[in-house]
C-alpha cells in the first residue's frame, strides 16, 4: 500500500468502510483549485491552521486513503497465457503434436502435462516474486508533515485528506495535489511532465490563463521538492490527483531482467538447442539400432523434453524473490530483484558517517569560549553568562522540534536537537513557539556552505545568528567576546587557539560547531542577501558533541573486510573527526587516509584513480554531495561494484549511478529514497553487510540448483547413447515416460529446496565474485556433467546391466514383450529409473555446499530438502509398486535384494564429490 508512485498498491481494496467511490469522486472533482484562496478555503471547509483530527478522520472515510490503487484482477489471464507462448513451451507443444501423430498418444499427453505443469509453476512463481517486491512498500511507510488542530505533526501520507495544510520542504516527495499558501518551492516535475528542468512554484494570485500543470502556485502528487519550504492546502488526494488521473498507475517496481536471469536464459537456450540436436540425431541412430520409426520418434521427443531445462528460469526468479523478502525482514528493502545478485558482488562500500556509522544521537559535551572551557558531562552547573549566551544563540538558530509528549524523540536535525537540549541544561531553554514567532528569515543549512543563519527579532532589535563548521563561520566573523564580555578583534593568537581546540576535539571524534551572532542597528531591514547577512559577526565560541558509533558497526566492518570489501567514508564532517570515528569502528586497518574536499577538488582524475587504486580505505571529509558522484564514477571505471549511501537531495545522482544506491529509511529524504536501489529501514551500516551476505547466498544457491538440475541430464542421456552405440544389442535402459517422471515428479522439489539453503560457512570469507563471472561457469559444468553426472551414469548403467546379467541375459538377447527375459528387462529399467532417483539424492546433498564439507553444515539443516527427498521417495515407490502406474511407466516391482544394489548410490555420488571438495580445500 503506497502513497507515492514508486510502488503501487497491488491488492484490490476490500475494506468494509471503503468509501463510496462515486461520492468520493464527486467530492474530489468539485474543488476548483484556482479560485481565490479565501474561496478555496471555504470550498474545502478548512483554514490556515488546518483541519481538526476528527474532521480529518471523517474525511478519510469519505475520500478514501491517499493511495493509488491498481487493478490487478484482470492482469493475470494475460500473464498466464504468456507462459504458454514462451518459445520453450511452443517447442514442447510441437513435440506433443509430433508424438500424437507419430503414434504415441500417451507421450503426447505426458508432454502436454509437462507444458501445463510448467506454465502453472512458472506463473505462480512469477506472481509470487512480483508480489514480494510490491509488498515491500509496506516496509517503507511514508510520512508527511501537516497542521492538524493548529499543531504541526507527522502523519502517514496515506491519511492525508483534502483540506489538510501540508508542509513541503526540501527532499520531500509531494504526495497530493495542493495549492501553495505560503513560501516557495523548487520542484522536479519530471515524473509528471517529463520536463527535467526544475520549476519554481510559490504563493501568489491565482492565474487562470495557464494550464493546470504550469500554474505558478499549484503542486502535484508525484513531483519532488528540491529546494525551499512552503505551506500548502491539499486539494486532491489518491486517485483524484493529476497523477491518479493521468493513470501513471501502471508504474510498477522495475522488473527488468537481472544479469543472472539473462545468463540463465542464454544457457537455457543453448541447452535447449543441444537437446533438440541430440534428439533429432537420435532419430536415424535409433532406427538403425532396431527401433521402429514410431518408437524412435517418441524417444527423440523424450530426450528433448527431458533435457530442455524449462523450470530453471522461474526457479531463479523465485530464489531472487525469496532473497528480496528475506532482506526486507532484515531491514533492507530492495526495489529490483536484480539488486540481490548485484549486492553479492559488491567490492566497495562508500558510506557516510553521521547516522550510518554513528547513532545520530548527538549530545553536547564540550563548550569552548575565549579563555574558558567547560565539560558539560562533568560540570553540574555552568555559571557563565557567555556560555549561556553561546547555548541560547545556538539553540535559537535552529528549526528542529524538541521532544514533546506526543513525539518523544523530537523531530529535525539531531545536531540541532542536541543544541536545544544544551540550552535546556544551561537553563536558557528556547521554546519552539517563541523561537518561530521571533523568526524573520532563515538562511537554511547548506551542504556546501556548511552553515546556517537565522534573523530573529529580540526585544525590538534584529539579531543574526549563525552556526556551522568552524572554517566556514570564521571567515564571517571579525571579533570575539573576551572573558570580560568585551569585543576583541580576531587575532592570530585566537585563531591558533581555535584551531588547536578544534583538532583536540576532533581527535576524540567530536563534531564541532562554531556559533556567532550580530545585532543589527535600529531601523535596519531584515537582510535578504545571505553573504551580507553572514558578515561582520562576533564569534561566541565552539560547541562539541559526541555521536557514538552504532553498536554492531565494528563487527560489520570486520565482516566486510573478511569478505574482501573495502569501505570508504564520504562525509560532510571535519576530516579528523570522521577519521577518529572510522578508527573506532575498525576502518582503515591496513591503511587509512584523509582526503579533504578542497584537496579532492584539486585532484586530477588520474590522481584520484591512483589514490582509489591503492589499498587504503579513505575518509573523504568536508566533501560536497556532488563529489560523491565523481568518486563513484572513478571507482566504477576501475571495475569495482559500488554500494553508495546517501540521504540528501543532492545525493540522488550518486545513488542512481552507483551499482547499489543505498538510502536511509528513517532519516533520508524522499528524493534519496526514490533514487536508491535499496533503502535501509534501520539506517544502519551493518544492514548493508547483511544485504551483501544475503546477495552472496542467493547467488550461491542459484548455482546449487543449476548444478543439481544439470547433473541429472547425464544419467538420462547415457542410457540412450549406450543403446544406440551398441546397435540395439543392449536394450533401452529407460523408457521415455520414466524420464518424464524424473523430470516432473522427482526433480522439482529438491531443486526448489536447494534455493532455500542457508549460507555456506566461509561464504563471507571469500573475495567478492568478479562482476563478469557467470553463474554457469566451466567449473560448474565439469562438476555437474563429469563428476556428479558421470559417476551417476556409471552407477546407473552398472545397476541396469547387473540386473539383466543376473537374470541370465547376454548382449543381443531379445527382451521384448512375450520373451522369457521380458520381466527381468522391466525390472532392469526400473533399477535404472530408481538408480537415477538414488543418484539425484546424492547429488542434492553434494550440491548443498560449494567448497565446505557437508558435515560442517550438518546433514539435516535444510528441512525443505528432507521433505523434498521424502516426496521423491514416495513418488518413486508409487511408480514402481502400484499396478496402474506400472502399466503407464513400464516399471515392475523389484525385490529388496535388487533394491540393495542401488541403496548405496546416494552415498557414493555424494562421497566422490565430498572427496573432490576435500582435495580442493587442501590444494588451496
Ligand atoms: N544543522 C546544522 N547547522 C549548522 N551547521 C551544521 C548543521 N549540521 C551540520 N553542520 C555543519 O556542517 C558540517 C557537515 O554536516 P553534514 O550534515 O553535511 O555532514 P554529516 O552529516 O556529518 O555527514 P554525513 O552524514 O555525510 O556523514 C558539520 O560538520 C557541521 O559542522
Amino acid at each position: 500500500m503506497v502513497v507515492f508512485p514508486h510502488a503501487v498498491e497491488a491488492v484490490p481494496r476490500v475494506d468494509v468502510d471503503q468509501p463510496d467511490p462515486d461520492r468520493a469522486a464527486d467530492a474530489g472533482e468539485s474543488v476548483d483549485e484556482r479560485r481565490p484562496l479565501v474561496d478555496l478555503f471555504g470550498d474545502l471547509r478548512t483554514s490556515r491552521s488546518g483541519l481538526s483530527e476528527r474532521e480529518a478522520a471523517r474525511r478519510l472515510v469519505v475520500y478514501g486513503p491517499n493511495t493509488l490503487s491498481r487493478r490487478t484482477g484482470r492482469r493475470w489471464p494475460r500473464e498466464l497465457l504468456g507462459q504458454f507462448t514462451q518459445p520453450l513451451a511452443i517447442l514442447l507443444a510441437l513435440a506433443a503434436v509430433l508424438a500424437w501423430f507419430g503414434g504415441s498418444p500417451a507421450l503426447a499427453v505426458a508432454v502436454v502435462a509437462v507444458i501445463l505443469l510448467n506454465a502453472g509453476f512458472a506463473f505462480v512463481q512469477e506472481m509470487q516474486a512480483e508480489r514480494a517486491v510490491e509488498a515491500l512498500a509496506a516496509f517503507l511507510p511514508s510520512t508527511t508533515s501537516v497542521l492538524r488542530d493548529g499543531v504541526r505533526s507527522e502523519i502517514a501520507a496515506r491519511d492525508l485528506v483534502p483540506g489538510d495544510i501540508l508542509i513541503i520542504a526540501e527532499g520531500d516527495r509531494v504526495c497530493a495535489d495542493a495549492r501553495i499558501i505560503d513560501g516557495s518551492l523548487v520542484l522536479d516535475l519530471s515524473a509528471l511532465t517529463g520536463e527535467s528542468m526544475p520549476a519554481t512554484r510559490s504563493a501568489g494570485p491565482a492565474d487562470a490563463g495557464t494550464s493546470l500543470l504550469e500554474a505558478p502556485d499549484l503542486v502535484f502528487c508525484g513531483t519532488t521538492c528540491t529546494g525551499g519550504e512552503a505551506s500548502t492546502v491539499v486539494t486532491r488526494t489518491g486517485m483524484h490527483t493529476e497523477l491518479g488521473r493521468i493513470a501513471a498507475l501502471s508504474q510498477r517496481v522495475s522488473t527488468e531482467r537481472s544479469p543472472l536471469e539473462q545468463q540463465v536464459r542464454r544457457a537455457t537456450w543453448i541447452i535447449a538447442v543441444v537437446a533438440v540436436i541430440v534428439g533429432v540425431l537420435f532419430l536415424p541412430v535409433g532406427v538403425w539400432a532396431g527401433l521402429g520409426w514410431a518408437a524412435a520418434i517418441s524417444f527423440s521427443i523424450g530426450l528433448i523434453v527431458a533435457n530442455v531445462p524449462e523450470g530453471l528460469l522461474p526457479t531463479i526468479t523465485l530464489a531472487l524473490a525469496a532473497g528480496v523478502r528475506d532482506l526486507a525482514r532484515r531491514g533492507a528493502v530492495v526495489k529490483r530483484l536484480s539488486a540481490v545478485e548485484t549486492l553479492g558482488s559488491t567490492t566497495v562500500i562508500c558510506t557516510d558517517k553521521t547516522g550510518t556509522l554513528t547513532e545520530n544521537r548527538m549530545r553536547v559535551t564540550q563548550l569552548w569560549l575565549p579563555g574558558a572551557e567547560y565539560d558539560t558531562t562533568t560540570t553540574t552547573t555552568v555559571d557563565d553568562t557567555r556560555a549561556k549566551a553561546l547555548a541560547a544563540t545556538a539553540a535559537a538558530c535552529t528549526t528542529a522540534q524538541p521532544p514533546t509528549e506526543a513525539q518523544t524523540a523530537g523531530s529535525g536535525d539531531p545536531t540541532e536537537l542536541a543544541l536545544l537540549r544544551l540550552a535546556e541544561e544551561l537553563h536558557v531553554a528556547v521554546t519552539p513557539a517563541g523561537r518561530d514567532a521571533a523568526r524573520r528569515a532563515v538562511f537554511h543549512f547548506d551542504a556546501h556552505l556548511k552553515r546556517m543563519s537565522t534573523v530573529d527579532e529580540d526585544a525590538g532589535t534584529l539579531v543574526i545568528r549563525t552556526k556551522g563548521a568552524l572554517e566556514t563561520v570564521l571567515p564571517c566573523c571579525d571579533q570575539v567576546l573576551d572573558p570580560q564580555g568585551r569585543l576583541q578583534p580576531l587575532d592570530d593568537g585566537i585563531r591558533l587557539d581555535l584551531q588547536h581546540t578544534l583538532d583536540r576535539y576532533a581527535a576524540r571524534g567530536l563534531r564541532v560547531l562554531a556559533v556567532a551572532a550580530r545585532t543589527l542597528d535600529h531601523g535596519q531591514h531584515v537582510p535578504t542577501d545571505r553573504q551580507q547577512a553572514e558578515s561582520g559577526l562576533t564569534l561566541l565560541g565552539l560547541v562539541a558533541m559526541v555521536d557514538p558509533p552504532r553498536a554492531g558497526v565494528a563487527a560489520a566492518v570486520a565482516a566486510a573486510h573478511r569478505a574482501g570489501i573495502r569501505i570508504h567514508v564520504i562525509t560532510g564532517d571535519y576530516g579528523p573527526t570522521a577519521a577518529e570515528i572510522a578508527r573506532q569502528v575498525g576502518l582503515g586497518h591496513e591503511g587509512r587516509r584523509i582526503v579533504a574536499g578542497d584537496e579532492l577538488d584539486r585532484l586530477t582524475d588520474s590522481e584520484l584513480d591512483t589514490i582509489l587504486a591503492g589499498g587504503d580505505e579513505i575518509v573523504f571529509a568536508r566533501v560536497s554531495p556532488e563529489a560523491k558522484l565523481r568518486i563513484c564514477e572513478a571507482l566504477r571505471a576501475q571495475g569495482e561494484t559500488v554500494a553508495m549511501t546517501g540521504d540528501g537531495v543532492n545525493d540522488a545522482p550518486a545513488l542512481r549511478h552507483a551499482d547499489i544506491g543505498v538510502a536511509m529509511g528513517r532519516s533520508g529524504t524522499d528524493v534519496a529514497r526514490e533514487a536508491a536501489t535499496m533503502v535501509l529501514t534501520d539506517d544502519n551500516f551493518a544492514t548493508i553487510v547483511v544485504a551483501v551476505d544475503a546477495g552472496r547466498r542467493v547467488f550461491a544457491n542459484v548455482r546449487k540448483f543449476v548444478l543439481y538440475i544439470f547433473a541429472h541430464a547425464v544419467p538420462e542421456v547415457v542410457p540412450f547413447l549406450i543403446f544406440a552405440l551398441s546397435g540395439g544389442a543392449i536394450p533401452l535402459p529407460l523408457t521415455v515416460l520414466q524420464i518424464l517422471a524424473i523430470d516432473l515428479g522427482t526433480e522439482t522439489l529438491p531443486a526448489l529446496a536447494l534455493g532455500r539453503e542457508p549460507a555456506e560457512p566461509g561464504l563471507m570469507d571469500r573475495p567478492p565474485r568478479p562482476r563478469a563471472a557467470g553463474v554457469i561457469d566451466r567449473a560448474l559444468l565439469v562438476r555437474a556433467w563429469l563428476l556428479l553426472g558421470g559417476v551417476s551414469a556409471v552407477l546407473v548403467m552398472g545397476g541396469y546391466l547387473f540386473t539383466l546379467w543376473r537374470a541370465g541375459w547376454h548382449p543381443g538377447d531379445p527382451t521384448g514383450a512375450g520373451t522369457p527375459l521380458h520381466h527381468a528387462y522391466l525390472q532392469a529399467t526400473t533399477i535404472t529409473f530408481a538408480g537415477i532417483v538414488a543418484c539425484q539424492i546424492g547429488t542434492a546433498f553434494a550440491a548443498r555446499t560449494d567448497r565446505a564439507s557437508l558435515f560442517t553444515i550438518g546433514l539435516f539443516t535444510n528441512r525443505f530438502l528432507l521433505w523434498g527427498i521424502a516426496f521423491e521417495l514416495v513418488f518413486t515407490a508409487a511408480v514402481i509398486y502400484t499396478p496402474p502406474l506400472q502399466d503407464i511407466f513400464g516399471t515392475a516391482a523389484v525385490s529388496p535384494a535388487q533394491l540393495a544394489i542401488i541403496a548405496p548410490f546416494p552415498v557414493v555420488v555424494w562421497g566422490v564429490d565430498e572427496l573432490v571438495r576435500w582435495a580442493r580445500r587442501r590444494a588451496v
